[in-house]
């Protein structure tokens, strides 16, 4: 293994190490702004709050991790600078909102952590305040999610899915955000093959110096949406010394376990999973189709097959809730 690799290999092991073994990750962002009232129904979708309530970012963040979470996914998913720019923002504007994304999560662990130690009555209370390493996740969303017509879904970018187009979109915006002072970069809901390689490639040719994690997302249970073969998908990120972390996210329940085991055949980095509750996302209407998924309770029920079956890192992804996250950290941790 490169130097690199190795030291994102240790990093990763220590924090699982801090983590008893196995670390939470967060529940949906973009759900649980939703439910505190924020209005998403917009092309930025999660990305409008980062200009129109920051401060309900924040405050959702130090939801989950009350909840136990141990990893923070910033809301940076379908927040790029092209899409900030059709909006009227300018170059320095749009990557302002950024680094906001990071910085909003890095003040939530900031606030969390000094409640932890400050001695204080509430902070007495184990259930929610429990003193831990916590990791800043830079979210990066697929270029189907700045499309915003649910193509992150498919994978289907027609004649605009070359290398080179995705390459080009995605850079600046990894820059940014690797500047910005995450610990992880964590490409989400990635649907294809095509923008596993441009993110690879641009992985290689940057050198952010922190490691990247790749979230791939199936309807099957066996390939990515796209038809794409999970196994080589996965295999191009496992093959990336910058890759720390391999898996599954925003796919339903049901499918994870397979894919699990599918992915721990071409890799023996971490995995991470994080699915969404199996509802149906409608992306005309901006809402999710509620009879479609499943309750807290039977997500929750799957949790330590995921972990015996090889999943280190667990969480949730859209229409699950700070609840979900509470069920997690019991069943991996007993708290
Ligand atoms: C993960 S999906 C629910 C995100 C929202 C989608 N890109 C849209 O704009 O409708
Ligand atoms: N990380 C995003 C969704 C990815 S599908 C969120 O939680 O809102
Ligand atoms: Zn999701």
């Amino acid at each position: 293994m490169s130097q690199q690799g190795e030291y994102h290999a240790d990093m990763m092991a220590e924090f699982l190490r801090g983590s008893g073994g196995a670390a939470v990750i967060d529940g949906g962002l973009a759900t649980e702004l939703e439910a505190n009232g924020a209005d998403l129904k917009d092309a930025l979708w999660s990305a409008r709050c980062l200009f129109t309530c920051p401060d309900l970012i924040r405050k959702v963040h130090l939801d989950y991790l009350e909840a136990g979470a141990s990893v923070l996914i910033t809301g940076s998913y379908q927040a790029t600078i092209q899409g900030f720019l059709s909006k009227g923002f300018s170059q320095e504007e749009s990557e302002s909102f950024l680094r906001r994304s990071v910085e909003l999560a890095c003040e939530a662990r900031a606030i969390y952590l000094e409640k932890c130690s400050n001695g204080s009555d509430e902070a007495k209370d184990v259930t929610k305040y429990r003193k831990r390493p916590i990791l800043i996740a830079a979210s990066v969303g697929s270029y189907g999610a700045y499309l915003a017509d649910g193509s992150e879904y498919s994978g289907d970018y027609g004649n605009e899915g070359t290398l080179e187009f995705l390459k080009n979109f995605h850079l600046r915006r990894l820059q940014v955000l690797a500047e910005a002072g995450p610990d992880v970069i964590v490409f989400e809901t990635i649907p294809n093959k095509i923008e596993t390689q441009a993110y690879v490639e641009l992985l290689e040719e940057c050198k952010l110096r922190i490691p990247a994690w790749f979230g791939f997302t199936s309807k099957d249970g066996v390939n990515v949406v796209s038809g794409d073969s999970l196994i080589e998908c996965a295999s191009i990120a496992d093959s990336c010394k910058e890759v720390a972390a391999v898996g599954i996210n925003c796919t339903p329940p049901r499918f994870i376990h397979e894919l699990v085991l599918s992915i721990r055949k071409v890799t023996s980095k971490p995995i991470l999973i994080y699915p969404n509750s199996g509802e149906s996302y409608d992306p005309i209407r901006k809402e999710w189709v509620e009879c479609s998924g499943i309750s807290n309770e039977d997500f929750v029920s799957y949790v330590k097959k995921w972990h015996e079956a090889g999943a280190s890192l667990i969480g949730g992804c859209c229409r699950t809730s700070p609840d979900t996250i509470r069920g997690i950290s019991k069943a991996l941790h007993g708290v």
